[in-house]
């Protein structure tokens, strides 16, 4: 192989994103997944395994890989981390946060506890916006932190507040990527 193939393949390989998209189940993973496609949201149900989806955008080809997140499934999540991810989406419904606290804090300790992870970008989610009255997302957003206890990791991340369903924030999601 000539050593412009070598440069040109490489390149493209540069330009392959893969993202991972995480979360408790009904947290809306694959509605915002199907947003960012461009895909209408109407036959949305629990994905039973995994599904990879592909965009084009901003000359990046980017490969989302939508994981179940139903508690059987769960145990599940970590044999996907032996292939190489470049971001991780973890997904949060904001309506249940409160009420599944427990069950979203432990996944999430779990993620960041694992050995793999550190190579991979955070990006969490904050999901279901359109069904939240409290507009002021900054505070939302800084109370979630806290709540994840997030400065006691040395992980960098970016959060952003979204509606999969009305399709709300999903530039500035795709904007946090590239
Ligand atoms: N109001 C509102 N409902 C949403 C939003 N996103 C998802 N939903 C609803 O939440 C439910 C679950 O959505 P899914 O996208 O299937 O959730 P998921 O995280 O992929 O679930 P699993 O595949 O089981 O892990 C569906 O009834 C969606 O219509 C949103 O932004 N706003
Ligand atoms: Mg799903």
């Amino acid at each position: 192989m000539g050593l412009l193939t070598v440069i040109r393949k490489q390149k493209l390989k540069d330009k392959e994103l893969r993202i991972i998209i995480l979360g408790l189940d009904n947290s809306g993973k694959s509605t915002i997944l199907n947003s960012i496609l461009d895909k209408p949201n109407t036959d949305i149900s629990p994905t039973l395994g995994f599904e990879i989806h592909s965009l084009q955008h901003k000359s990046h080809n980017l490969n989302f890989w939508d994981i179940g997140g139903q508690e059987s499934i769960r145990t599940f999540w970590f044999n996907y981390f032996f292939d190489k991810f470049d971001y991780i989406f973890f997904v949060i419904d904001l309506i249940t946060i409160n009420s599944r606290f427990n069950e979203i804090y432990n996944e999430f300790i779990r993620l960041l506890e694992n050995e793999r992870f550190e190579q991979i970008k955070l990006i969490i989610i904050l999901n279901k916006m359109d069904l939240f009255d409290n507009t002021d997302s900054e505070s939302i957003k800084e109370e979630v932190i806290k709540k994840l206890e997030l400065s006691r990791y040395l992980v960098k991340y970016e959060i952003v507040m979204v509606s999969g369903k009305e399709g709300k924030n999903i530039d500035l999601l795709l904007d946090k990527i590239i």
